[in-house]
Order: C-alpha cells, then sequence, then structure tokens
C-alpha cells in the first residue's frame, strides 16, 4: 500500500536508524526517492523532521523524561519514536499546532496497534506542551544533545568554549558547498550557469573553485550538476587532493575512494593527463564512484575493489600520490549525518586507530620515493589523528611535506608540523584532518 502521510513514513525511517541501527542518510534517501510522488514540502518535512529528532534525540529524550514516569529507554520502540519525532515539533517546529501534533501522534499509536498506549502518548506530549517553555537543562551535553564523552574529550584538547563551539555548530543549518570541475569549464562559466538558473553561489573562502550554494530545488535539476561541472564535497574534503600536490602526468591512488570526491578533485587536477586510480571495499561503494565520474566524464580514471589492508604488489612504488582519505570515527561530520553521535562508543575510536595504521602501512609501499602520501580523516580525535601523524613518522619512510604555502591564508595560522586540524564550528567547515608526507630517497 502506498503511504501518504509524512509523519507515518518519517515514523518508519525513524525507527529503521533508531531501532535497527541502519545508517540515518541511507535511509532518508532512500525512503526520498520512494516517496517521489510526494508533494516538495511533504519531502522537505520528512526531512527536517527525521534529521531534526536525530539531532536532538538526546535533549529530547531528557525531555520526555521530564513529563512520563516510564522513561524514554524503558519504552515500547514505537511509542517511544512517535513521542521523539512529536516532541521535536512540539519543541522546534512551528509548522504544525501542538494540539495537531498530539492528535497526530495519537492517530499514529493508534494505527500501529497501539490503542492501548494513545492515552499515555497524548497525556505525555499536552504535558510537554504546557511545560514547555520553562524547560531547562543546564547539563551541555543535553544542550548540545551530544554524548557526555565527546564534549570531555574536546573540552580537553582544545578547552570548554572551542568544545561548546564544535557541538554547537553541529546544530546550525549550514548550504551546500561544491567544487567545481575547471577541467571541464572556467569557474566564470559555471557562475554564469547557476545564475541562469536562479542559483546563489557564494565563494567559501577556501579554494577559489569550492562555493556553497543556495536557491535550487533538486541538485539533480541543477544543470552544472547534471552536466558534471561540479561536485558535492566540503571545502575541507576539497583541500585533500590539492595539498597532495597533484602534478600533470602524475599516477595517483586513491585507496578509500567512494563515494569519489578526492578522486573526481585528482582527475580534474591532472586535466586529462596522468592516470587515477580509485580503490574501495566493495562493489557497491566502487559503483558510487564510477557513477560520480560517469557524471562528470573523466576518463583518465579506473576503479577497482580492494581491501585496502591487503598490500598490491602490482602497485608498489607506482604512485606519485597516494591518497589515504581513511575509514574514521566521522566526529568533524556529525551536522551531516546526526546519528553518528548516537552510534559511536569511545570504545571505537582505538579500534579505529588500528584499523587506520594497518592501511596506513600497505599505503605507504605504493608511493614512490619522493612522491607524497596524504593522510586525511572527517574527524576530530587526536588518536586517529595527530597520534597517527607521529606514528607515520616514527614507523614509515617519510618525513613531512611542507602544506602550510598551500593552505587558504586564513588557515595558516593554525597549521603545525604541516598537518592542521579544522574545527567545525571554529574554521567554517566540517571537522577535517589533513597531513602530507613525501617518501624518503633513501
Ligand atoms: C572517508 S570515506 C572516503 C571518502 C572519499 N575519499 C571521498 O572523498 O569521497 C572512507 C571509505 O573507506 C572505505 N573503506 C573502509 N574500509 C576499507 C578497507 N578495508 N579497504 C578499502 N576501503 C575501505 C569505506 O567504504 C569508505 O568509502
Amino acid at each position: 500500500m502506498t503511504k501518504t502521510d509524512p509523519r507515518e513514513i518519517t515514523l518508519d525511517i525513524l525507527l529503521e536508524v533508531l531501532e535497527e541501527g541502519r545508517l540515518g542518510h541511507l535511509v532518508l534517501n532512500q525512503a526520498l526517492l520512494k516517496y517521489q510522488y510526494l508533494e516538495k514540502q511533504d519531502r522537505s518535512f520528512i526531512t527536517k523532521l527525521t534529521e531534526g529528532t536525530l539531532e536532538r534525540l538526546i535533549l529530547l529524550d531528557a525531555a520526555l523524561d521530564r513529563f512520563s514516569k516510564t522513561k524514554t529507554e524503558k519504552m515500547k520502540p514505537m511509542i517511544r519514536t512517535i513521542l521523539r519525532m512529536s516532541a521535536y515539533q512540539i519543541l522546534f517546529m512551528d509548522r504544525v499546532p501542538d494540539a495537531a501534533v498530539c492528535n497526530e501522534a495519537v492517530k499514529l499509536a493508534k494505527k500501529r496497534k497501539f490503542q492501548g498506549l494513545s492515552g499515555f502518548v497524548n497525556g505525555v506530549l499536552r504535558t510537554l506542551s504546557r511545560e514547555k517553555g520553562k524547560l531547562e537543562f543546564t547539563d551541555p551535553s543535553v544542550r548540545f544533545s551530544i554524548p557526555g564523552w565527546m564534549l570531555s574529550m574536546w573540552e580537553s584538547d582544545y578547552g570548554k568554549e572551542k568544545a561548546e563551539q564544535i557541538a554547537a555548530s553541529f546544530l546550525k543549518e549550514r548550504p551546500l558547498t561544491v567544487r567545481f570541475n575547471t577541467s571541464r569549464a572556467s569557474v566564470e562559466e559555471i557562475l554564469k550557469s547557476l545564475e541562469s538558473q536562479g542559483i546563489a553561489a557564494e565563494p567559501t573562502g577556501f579554494l577559489d573553485t569550492v562555493y556553497s550554494i543556495s536557491g535550487y530545488d533538486h541538485l539533480e535539476a541543477v544543470e552544472a550538476f547534471y552536466e558534471g561541472l561540479m561536485t558535492v564535497q566540503d571545502p575541507s574534503s576539497a583541500l585533500a587532493a590539492h595539498l597532495a600536490g597533484i602534478k600533470a602526468g602524475d599516477t595517483v591512488l586513491d585507496i578509500c575512494s567512494a563515494p569519489g570526491g578526492k578522486t573526481l578533485h585528482a582527475a580534474d587536477l591532472l586535466k586529462g593527463t596522468g592516470r587515477v586510480e580509485a580503490r574501495d571495499l566493495t562493489e557497491y561503494k566502487i559503483s558510487l564512484v564510477e557513477q560520480n565520474l560517469f557524471r562528470c566524464g573523466f576518463a583518465n580514471v579506473e576503479t577497482k575493489v580492494w581491501d585496502a589492508r591487503i598490500f598490491d604488489p602490482e602497485m608498489e612504488e607506482k604512485a606519485d600520490v597516494v591518497l589515504a582519505d581513511l575509514p574514521c570515527s566521522g566526529l568533524g561530520i556529525i551536522g551531516k549525518k546526526p546519528d553518528i553521535k548516537l552510534r559511536l562508543k569511545k570504545e571505537d575510536l582505538g579500534e579505529l586507530a588500528s584499523l587506520q595504521r594497518e592501511i596506513l602501512s600497505a599505503a605507504s609501499r605504493y608511493v614512490k620515493p619522493g612522491g607524497t602520501l596524504l593522510y586525511s580523516t572527517c574527524t576530530v580525535d587526536r588518536a586517529e589523528n595527530e597520534e597517527n601523524a607521529a606514528w607515520i613518522l616514527e614507523n614509515l619512510p617519510f618525513h613531512k611535506k611542507d602544506i602550510t604555502g598551500r593552505l587558504p591564508g586564513s588557515l595558516q595560522a593554525d597549521c603545525r608540523e604541516n598537518q592542521i586540524q579544522l574545527l567545525p564550528g571554529i574554521h567554517g567547515c566540517d571537522g577535517f584532518f589533513l597531513a602530507a608526507f613525501e617518501k624518503n630517497r633513501e
């Protein structure tokens, strides 16, 4: 049966993410594709309600727990999900009056065969609506809806003020950023194409090919996008291929490439010369890279399914540049994927740092003497970042490569020992770490 009620669709998305552990952005994107027939405003409502509920979950649970004898963790999954998404509407969305939110929640509970608990749902939500003006939370972990251990870790690394700036940034809306493929068209031509569709583009202050855009409906309907003249990329992530110093004729190996952000950038920088080999762990991941390559029309890229932990003798010392943009805890992109903060445990960080070292050991062997290893992650965790960069210097035949001069002027002061940790809420981008190393010539 086809569903048309955006709340019911959101309920199913949230159940899959919160109760079955599926990835938020994947489940949401699949649902938006499945329910393409819905009006634009219903699709936006589903997106906002899903993302908002995940983003504010810790605060929503704290608010519900104030007014419910049964605490959220003890509730039936269906009831707790209905309450969480309704609490989000009551506390953070103006579009629907609270009374209507309560009625819709009661209807949903009955429809999902929880007739007996519909009174409970009604009672908790009506109390929340009545008392919401008095709700106050002193605990910053609740206020910023972020696990306490993350906040404490950033507090001890960067101080309380910066830790809170980082956490607060994840709750803010940010425009989409794109990088122009200037081997396909000039910046001026791409800006003109965007302007002709009424799309506003603002420089990000990072690379002069990276802009934030607004005023479009579907990205797929933006001419510069479907013609492959631009690709979605955070300004921080676009620094990776840039700092690697890729030059015409280079062989570039991108060992963890999906969905292809840095591969596409490398191909663009090569301007039809040289070669990029893009690898990732599964056929599915490689298919994402291939879709992007097809859209952007780059012919100098080959793809290969390969587990980066395993050394591939065929590529030994063949690459001028190895891009090691490794799987990580993703703490820098919580603003885009809020379920990361709900899923990740502190213990996972150590395991990820070890996985990264395993991959770096194999990756280092592909770099030619004098060639470059660019290590990057989208996280804010010293074990995965600074400590791994130090580990590379101690254990692999590399020395640091100078990146300061290639960084945008505004970031140069924060570059330490030729590596940089970009902080969300402070540098105006995702949390991202970059360090470049040159292989010793013996
Ligand atoms: C941070 S993402 C890469 C993003 C990509 N470089 C870009 O710019 O679009 C990390 C990637 O590592 C891949 N990955 C995880 N474990 C891997 C392994 N053992 N071998 C190869 N790829 C792996 C994941 O599938 C994921 O696509």
